[in-house]
């Protein structure tokens, strides 16, 4: 599912420098050096009695010109090399000032009218290049200049503004040029100046010649169109969004980023009536993944929405691991900004985009690089070992230089030098890669003394996050090259997060959370929080995407991952009796309008949120139950997949008693942070390398299916910025918590007399109750069991005053009324009878196999 979309930049520069100066003294080197010296001894001697024969005026003229030839190169060079270590930053604003310079230099010929021969050749680049359009160079020069130096950090946005205009500037000449009648520049160049200039020229003359001027204007005007959607970074399908935005900024409203439905403002949620919707590109690909019909389309309302669940093309894309990608700069693509209504009245507005800060712009080298590929340059000359550093890949806090070994060189020997490279550049994590995976080369990754922290902000904002909509998607972090790491949790499927004390968990699991509170609203996702420790997550309390207050107590911790259990035999109950697979294609039912209530249900369907439960610190729940933990994990993990139930377990301990084989087997995906020992690296992932990690949010990331762990620095996100968030999502909505999972820590007591008669007994009691006819032979006939059997539930029955003594051959009286069912069966079970509150359905109740009354269990998650 790992889709390394695209490889960010990798600065080679320094390894030319650094290959060039082990050249010297390599044995490669050296010969390469050697004969380069060579060469040049055997020029001048070979020429040497040339310059004798010249006169002695040539040869100070010479001499001369080869002395300023040197000082000019030289300075060039220093130039070069100082603008290369120049801040980017300073790079940039240095454009910008050429900018303006160009911005003047052409008003005072286009608008002022400068003459001369400076005038005249200006007038002939920029009136001959374009034509008229040379009068709006300088406007759009400043404009472009006074960007550059506002938003520096916007270079992936500069690129693309500069094709946008060129190709508007190019349709808008040949337009021009068509429009006059197309000029020749060898009969009229003047004509050809006051038209589209030679840029005009050469698209609008073949495109006349070719196909006449009725049909070059439209196509140029297309292409024109298509320049502004590419200046202003709206795709087509984005336009009438991008208009009512524009609408209600000129009316002076607030745009709505993403509004979803949420419940009524006493914090009661609403349920969602199931609303027909136009199917998206996302819902096909959906469909292909998971192999099952697509959902039926229904015709159709009057806008298309984006459907929250449907995995985007991207995702599907990503068939080998969950990780995706990205290099540093981003395209801003559109905002989330569809409009899912429930309720005129209610919406959720997702945390907008600024209240997560901006990181600073990433480098991709620095001195303290040049300095490291010096170190490891001495280090093979001093061994005399036939390799050099070809390049570096910089990323926050490690970079991995690149070593290219000489021929009938050993691998060995450059491994066998660790600690030696470890003591040249004054580092103990110095990590060796042989080879880095899909390269001829050996990786040494080696901290930056200059390291680099990772915004979640930006992370969420780069284009591998904004691509998919998917509400599980979650910032990781910056791996060795620089690139965004994000992850689908829901592909996780269950993820293993561990590392030493203060090696950077708690940090991850609030960057995970917040990526969700910023990405999905509490339809999409709900989670249950366990934080043992009591202080790691109490910063979340009250959010509404919670559906239990945080679980400090181990106990209960443990408990709710028995409701975990039942919540996801719930949902798979649901799934078998509308017949799905998999909750993504209920809840695409759902909403298709597809999936409808079982005749005589007043149940109202809504779509299952994804369900994240998240456990900080496993070891504290190991040690007071780790017997039932284990089985509950181990349920969960190997079915909550298709329930859209999804595991984090987070522990600094990973040794086997808290880690052990079942629950290593049953949770794919692994995060180790720095660990304190090869051995606690051995159980987190199988491989050692997390006991040479350096902290701080430095972890090797194993996502399902992944063969390599990837080295990533993990997001930070600091709690000034979580407190925003909190504060943005708790004052959209309350949250609306469960107490049945709460309820599951009392001891289930099932009388004695019971036995191992309970399903039946429940059935038994359920057609009595709802038939209000106490028939022996009934039971028997709809059961399908014998006489003695349905006699003894019959007696069981009486015994609980569930119906009268018998009376002969007639029917016994039935005591309780259908409404009181729900607790007749939970007194039954040994549950604790919870008293309808008039707000929704008593207890959770399991009916066994009975679809029409079992459903109101399965969908509590949502509408509770
Ligand atoms: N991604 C990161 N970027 C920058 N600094 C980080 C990052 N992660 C952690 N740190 C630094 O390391 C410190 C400890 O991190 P954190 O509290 O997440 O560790 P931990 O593994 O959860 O420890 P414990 O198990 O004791 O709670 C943080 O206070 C922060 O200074």
């Amino acid at each position: 599912m790992a889709t390394r979309t695209s490889s960010p930049s990798t600065a080679r520069s320094s390894g030319a420098r650094g290959g060039s100066a082990r050249g010297g003294s390599s044995r490669a080197g050296s010969s390469r050096g050697g004969s380069g010296r060579a060469g040049s001894s055997r020029g001048s001697s070979s020429r040497a009695p040339e310059p004798e024969r010249r006169a002695w005026p040539a040869r100070l003229g010479r001499g001369l010109w080869m002395g300023s030839a040197h000082v000019v190169g030289g300075t060039a060079r220093r130039v070069g090399s100082g603008a290369r270590d120049l801040d980017p930053a300073l790079r940039r604003d240095g454009v910008a000032f050429l900018l303006l310079g160009l911005a003047i230099v052409v008003a005072a010929r286009e608008w002022f009218g400068l003459s001369g021969v400076a005038g005249d050749a200006i007038h002939a680049v920029v009136a001959g290049g374009i034509g008229v359009l040379g009068a709006l160079v300088p406007v759009i020069g400043v404009v472009m200049a006074v960007r550059l130096m506002r938003h520096p950090e916007r270079s992936s946005d500069h690129g693309r503004e500069s094709i946008g205009l060129a190709l508007i500037a190019t349709a808008v000449a040949g337009i021009i040029h068509v429009a006059q009648g197309t000029p020749s520049p060898k009969v009229n160049f003047a004509g050809v100046q006051a038209a589209g200039g030679v840029v005009g020229w050469l698209v609008g003359t073949p495109l006349t010649v070719l196909l006449s001027s009725w049909v070059s204007i439209p196509l140029l005007v297309l292409l024109g169109v298509f320049g502004l959607l590419v200046l202003t970074a709206t795709p087509v399908a984005a336009i009438p969004r991008r208009l009512r935005e524009a609408g209600a900024r000129l009316r002076g409203g607030e745009v709505v980023e993403e509004v979803h439905p949420a419940q009524a403002a006493d914090g009661t949620p609403r349920p969602r009536p199931p609303r027909p919707r136009r199917r998206s590109a996302g819902d096909e690909a959906y469909a292909r993944a998971h192999e099952t019909d697509p959902p039926a389309e229904t015709e159709d309302e009057d806008r298309t929405t984006v459907l929250p669940m449907a995995a985007t093309a991207a995702d599907e894309e990503d068939e080998a691991g969950t990780a995706e990608l990205l290099p540093p700069p981003t395209t801003p693509l559109p905002a989330r900004a569809e409009q899912l209504e429930l309720a005129p009245d209610i919406v959720y507005q997702l945390p907008g985009d600024t209240v997560l800060v901006k990181g600073a712009p990433h480098k991709v080298r620095s001195a303290a690089n040049d300095r490291v590929v010096e170190a490891l340059t001495n280090v093979f000359d001093q061994f005399e070992i036939n390799a050099q550093v070809t390049g570096f890949s910089r990323g926050p806090t490690v970079t991995r230089y690149e070593v290219e070994l000489g021929s009938g060189t050993k691998v060995e020997r450059v491994t066998a030098l660790s600690k030696n490279i470890a003591y040249a550049v004054a580092s103990a994590d110095v990590r060796i890669l042989s080879p880095i995976p899909g390269k001829s080369a050996i990786g040494i990754e080696i901290p930056n003394a200059d390291r680099e922290t990772v915004s979640l902000g930006d992370v969420l904002r780069s284009s591998a996050a904004r691509r998919s909509e998917h509400p599980m998607v979650i910032g990781v972090g910056k791996d060795v090259e620089g690139g965004y790491v994000v992850a689908n949790l829901a592909k996780m499927p269950h993820l293993l997060v561990a590392g030493a004390t203060g090696a950077g968990k708690s940090s991850f699991i609030n960057s995970m959370i917040t990526s969700i509170m910023m990405r999905a609203t509490p339809e999409e996702v709900r989670m249950v929080l366990v934080d043992p420790k009591r202080v790691e997550l109490t910063i979340y309390e009250g959010i509404p995407h919670l559906i239990t207050p945080i679980i400090t107590s181990p106990k209960k911790a443990a408990e709710a991952l028995e409701w975990v259990v039942r919540e996801m035999d719930a949902r798979y109950d649901d799934l078998a009796a509308f017949g799905f697979k998999h909750i993504d294609d209920f809840n695409a039912g759902v909403r298709s309008g597809r999936v409808q209530p079982l005749p005589g249900s007043e149940r109202v369907i809504a779509p299952y949120p994804y369900l994240l439960v998240v456990v900080d610190e496993l070891a504290d729940l190991m040690m007071v139950a780790p017997r039932d933990v284990e089985s509950s994990v181990q349920r969960i993990t190997q079915l909550a997949r298709a329930a859209g139930i999804h595991l984090i377990l987070a522990t600094q301990r990973p040794s086997v008693d808290v880690v052990t084989g079942l629950i290593k087997a049953n949770v794919p995906s692994r995060l180790a942070f720095a660990t304190s020992s090869l051995a606690d690296s051995r159980v987190v992932l199988d491989q050692p390398g997390a006991e040479k990690l350096i902290g701080q949010g430095d972890a090797l990331f194993l996502p399902m299916g992944a063969a390599k762990a990837m080295r990533v620095q993990g997001a930070w996100v600091t709690e000034s910025e979580i407190h925003a968030v909190v504060d943005h999502v708790k004052s959209q909505m309350q949250p609306s918590y469960r107490d049945d999972v709460a309820v599951v820590a009392t001891k289930k007591q099932v009388d004695e007399d019971i036995g191992d008669d309970l399903d039946l007994l429940l059935q038994a009691a359920e057609l009595v109750v709802s038939t209000q006819f106490g028939s022996t032979s009934m039971l028997q006939r709809k059961l399908r069991v014998g006489f003695a059997k349905a006699g003894r539930l019959m007696d069981l029955l009486e015994s609980r005053e569930i119906v009268g003594p018998s009376e002969g051959s007639k029917a016994r009286e039935v005591l309780i009324q259908p409404d009181d069912l729900p607790s007749c069966l939970a007194m039954l079970r040994g549950e604790p009878v919870v008293e309808d509150d008039g707000d929704g359905p008593p207890v959770a109740v399991d009916y066994g196999d009975d679809d029409e009354t079992g459903d109101e269990d399965a969908w509590s998650l949502t509408n509770r």
